[in-house]
């Protein structure tokens, strides 16, 4: 089965709209302040206004204030959240849109019980752990710590490069990959023919 694929740390229209000419399912846009991918609300907004209709895109935050998330998806019925810090379940639900949570895995973690602690989420994406560093690490984890029966779609992050992509889509049979670092010509910015390569890997039938 074809997997899906999300490119996160969208700046810029010219990369967004390659991206889904590429056949990109969802785009990820980092609004945490700290991250050399962030991007300001109001012109992530208006690239999202001219995203192809079944393209997704996706609001990342890390431990955000309320109203920094309200003033970012109000603008966009399309908006879903990424929720990549340590928030829990309750702080997730108040904006009433679907959600992905991130948890970042390192050796000794239950990730079926920290799963399980997300029952409304619509997935789970999985990335690499590293001291100090919310996400946009470029770091695999150790996939065989991932549990068989996770109760959520996974999604799989972390490391990930047009050179690892099938053999990681194979390895986990994950429902979607998410790539930051691994299709970057510089922090922030997108190569192209990284973002092609990268999601005909993904899409590639096993
Ligand atoms: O990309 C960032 O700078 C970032 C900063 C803080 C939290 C999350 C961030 N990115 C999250 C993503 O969804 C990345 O795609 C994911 O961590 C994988 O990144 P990479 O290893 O570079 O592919």
């Amino acid at each position: 089965m074809s997997c899906r694929v999300k490119i996160c740390g969208i700046t810029n229209l010219e990369d967004a709209l390659a991206a889904c000419d590429y056949g990109a399912d969802a785009l990820g846009f980092v609004f945490y302040p700290k991250s050399p991918r962030y991007i300001d609300p109001v012109k992530a907004n208006e690239i999202v206004a001219q995203l192809p209709p079944f393209v997704v895109p996706v609001a990342l935050f890390v431990d955000a204030q309320a109203e920094d998330i309200e003033s970012v998806v109000a603008n966009n019925a399309r908006w879903l959240i990424q929720f990549h810090g340590n928030e829990s379940e309750a702080e997730c639900l108040p904006y009433n849109r679907p959600y992905i949570k991130a948890l970042r895995v390192k050796e000794g973690d239950d990730l079926l019980l920290a799963a399980q602690s997300y029952p409304s989420a619509s997935a789970i994406l999985l990335d690499a752990y590293k001291a100090g560093v919310p996400g946009g690490t470029g770091e695999v984890f150790n996939w065989s710590l991932i549990p068989e029966a996770l109760p959520l779609p996974v999604i799989l992050a972390g490391g990930l490069t047009p050179d690892n992509v099938a053999r990681a889509v194979e390895q986990v049979a994950p429902y979607a990959v998410d790539v930051s670092g691994g299709v970057e010509a510089s922090k922030g910015l997108k190569n192209n023919a990284k973002v092609k390569q990268f999601i005909s890997g993904a899409k590639r039938e096993q």
